[in-house]
């Protein structure tokens, strides 16, 4: 998202009129999504992830205090900031909302500059811990994924598989005689190769839920969800060509005249994926065994 494209914010309240004053309020610059209830609240939170909620404690059914603490019990919901509207404005109140964790209160009758004012001031909140996250997840040589990204996809992908019921496959890359490149053409030209090796697996990976990211020094990690042994073969291989293709020039290689990958792949399904260290221990294993063979190659089975 740019830093000047709207922000979404749902606004949940059973109050016909609190929501037309608030989304006129805010309609003007921000994207705003009604919600009548807090179980359409919490549905539309899941399916928009705004930025920002703004969230009536008294409802009937469903009130803010549960719907808070709902959206906070789930990973897909619980860094939205969630600002409480209410009438009550006792200490207590407001102290439970906030160790709850809503960030702001906003009290009734509403006027109009506090709400903008706190709005604005939440969403620009938001924004910087979006971006703080998203660079600590990225790794700044190669400007892809780094090995803290890849910890938490690969965790949760294994979960997800195992309830899934389907198989999970990596790969682990790493340059061939890159010491010797380094050696040879200075560690600013091995920078700037690594920075091309990690931009084909960055527009290589086709589906969606694939990540490929550094898994450290020159080694690099794929993570391929919903892809059996076969089909991760296939694809790595495409990747270990289209890396050949760069052409990029390495002549102390013993492998090709260019800059080369090998690659170990290991796939793992039901019980196997309650032990994400053994999966990547036979990856490891298996781009051994690429090494061992020759290089510049993929290995997917023991050989
Ligand atoms: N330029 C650069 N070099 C790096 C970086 N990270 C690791 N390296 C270098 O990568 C080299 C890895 O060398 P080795 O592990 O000995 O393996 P290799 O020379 O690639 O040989 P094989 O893996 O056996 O084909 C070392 O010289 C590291 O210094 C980096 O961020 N930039």
């Amino acid at each position: 998202m740019s830093e000047t494209s709207p922000q979404k914010i749902l606004i949940v309240d059973d109050a016909p009129i609190n929501r037309k004053v608030l989304g006129e309020l805010l309609k003007n610059e921000h994207m705003v999504i009604m919600a009548k209830s807090g179980e359409q609240g919490l549905e539309k939170a899941i399916q928009h992830i705004p930025d920002l909620i703004l969230l009536d404690v008294m409802m009937p059914d469903m009130d803010g205090y549960e719907v808070l603490q709902r959206l906070k019990a789930n990973p897909a919901t619980m860094g939205i900031a969630v600002i409480f509207i209410t009438g009550l404005d006792r200490p207590e109140d407001e102290a439970r909302g906030l160790e709850m964790g809503a960030s702001d209160y906003i009290t009734k009758p509403f006027h109009a500059t506090v709400v903008r004012a706190r709005v604005a001031l939440h969403l620009r909140l938001a924004r910087q811990h979006r971006l703080l996250e998203s660079l600590a997840n990225i790794d700044a040589l190669t400007e892809i994924p780094n090995r803290r990204q890849f910890d938490q996809t690969f965790a949760y992908e294994c979960r997800r598989c195992a309830r899934a019921g389907c198989a999970l496959s990596i790969a682990l890359l790493d340059v061939d005689f890159f010491k010797q490149y380094n050696d040879c053409y200075g560690h600013a030209m091995g920078d700037r190769a690594l920075h091309s090796v990690a931009s084909v697996l960055r527009y290589g990976l086709g589906r969606g839920g694939d990540m490929g990211a550094r898994y450290g020094g020159e080694e690099f990690v794929l993570v391929m969800p919903d892809t059996d042994n076969i089909g991760a073969i296939m694809l790595a291989d495409k990747l270990r060509y289209d890396i050949e293709l760069l052409a990029l020039p390495h002549k102390k290689s013993r492998a090709a005249g260019v800059i080369t990958v090998s690659i170990g792949i290991a796939t793992a399904q039901g019980e196997q994926l309650s032990f994400p260290e053994n999966i990547l221990k036979l990856a490891d294993e298996r781009l051994y065994q690429a090494k061992a063979g020759g290089r510049n190659r993929v290995c997917g089975e023991d050989e």
